[in-house]
């Protein structure tokens, strides 16, 4: 196949970070996604709805032409009390509460430290019929780094989706066979996001040869067994599974360091990226319903309209993009991309 024309996607899972970042975090992402879920996890965090419509208001300033439509969500703490989740929902603009294990990933200090100080919270977010999304991972530091997710889903989700049997839950960025096995015995009411870079690499692309820090993300990238198993879940056709790219840009110089920041930039290509690793298992068929159809399906919003085109051709990646005042490394940064977006859309 040369080309493939598919209904405008959109992104459940992205990290737009805010003040100088946001000009080039937001053309990247307005580019051809309809929509985006902003990830709240800024300094501070993004804890009430006052706080997302403020933010809702600098994206919306960032975009060009005004054609992209952020998603807001609030990061849950140990205190966010279930009459703000009442109120977000009342906002229209507020999709969904975050949980962040306290500790977890970047900026996730103000997370939540046990799940049961948010129980009154989740109780709110089922009646109110906001989502729950989570960063599935437990922060025990006498835990390996590679089981934290599969530890996780195993002590904590499993017993909130009991706990909770009509809240939407999205685990998001899933990296384990054992998440995709999860997702899959569940009930309707849980879903999960599969970004690019957990689709095409596993950690010996990080780790073998040489330590590539641009690859450092979390949950970090597992062995190919369970990248494997990814694949198997995007070729399935399941409508459980969607695009979430967790683009989630750091300058250079805090990636490239003794202790370099978690997170990896695939806004500048995602779905070029997504292209390719359905391409690998033989599934450009399910791309759309992966990247157009099941999110919004899941979140009961409508699904765009309009459409894009990609075509098969070879594009170099720069070495780097602009980032605020200085500057970040993509995924494939010098290399080729098999992918493109036909310009004009
Ligand atoms: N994925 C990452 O490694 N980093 C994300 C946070 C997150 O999504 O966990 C970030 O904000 O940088
Ligand atoms: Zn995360
Ligand atoms: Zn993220």
């Amino acid at each position: 196949m040369t080309s493939i024309t598919i209904t405008r996607p959109d992104d459940w899972h992205v990290h737009l970070r805010d003040g100088s970042q946001l000009k080039d975090t937001v053309r990247d992402i307005s580019r051809y996604m309809g929509r985006a879920v902003v990830m709240p996890n800024l300094v501070p965090p993004v804890m009430d709805t006052a706080a997302a419509l403020g933010y809702y208001g600098r994206i919306q300033q960032a975009q060009p032409q005004g054609q992209f439509e952020p998603l807001m969500v609030l990061y849950l703490t140990d205190n966010t009390r279930a009459e703000e989740i009442f109120k977000a929902k009342a906002s229209g603009k507020v999709v969904a509460a975050k949980l962040y294990p306290a500790g977890a990933t970047t900026n996730s200090d103000s997370g939540v430290t046990d799940v049961k100080n948010i129980y009154p919270v989740l109780a709110a977010m089922q009646e109110a019929g906001l989502l729950l999304l989570v960063h599935g991972e437990v922060t025990d530091s006498s835990i390996d780094i590679f089981d934290r997710e599969q530890i996780f889903i195993d002590k904590i989700l499993s017993q909130v989706v009991a706990d909770f049997p009509e809240l939407k839950v999205v685990l998001e960025h899933i990296t384990t066979k054992d998440a995709v096995d999860f997702v899959n015995q569940a009930s309707d009411k849980v879903a999960a996001t599969i970004t690019a870079h957990h689709l095409l690499y596993n950690r010996n692309h990080m780790l073998a040869g040489g330590i590539r820090p641009h690859f450092y993300c979390l949950p970090i990238l597992k062995r190919n067994t369970h990248q494997e198993a990814l694949l198997g879940a995007i070729a399935s056709g399941s409508k459980k599974f969607f695009l979430g790219t967790d683009s989630a840009p750091h300058y250079k110089d805090k990636k490239e360091a003794a202790c370099g920041c978690a997170g990896s930039y695939t806004a500048h290509a995602a779905i070029e990226l997504y292209a390719e690793a359905f391409e690998s298992v033989d599934a450009l068929d399910k791309l759309e319903a992966f990247a157009s159809f099941n999110g919004p399906d899941f979140y009961g919003l409508p699904r765009n309209t309009d459409s894009i085109t990609l075509v098969k051709a070879d594009w170099s990646v720069p070495e780097s993009y602009p980032l605020g005042d200085t500057c970040v490394v993509p995924i494939r940064a010098g290399e080729t991309i098999a992918w493109q977006v036909k310009s004009g859309e």
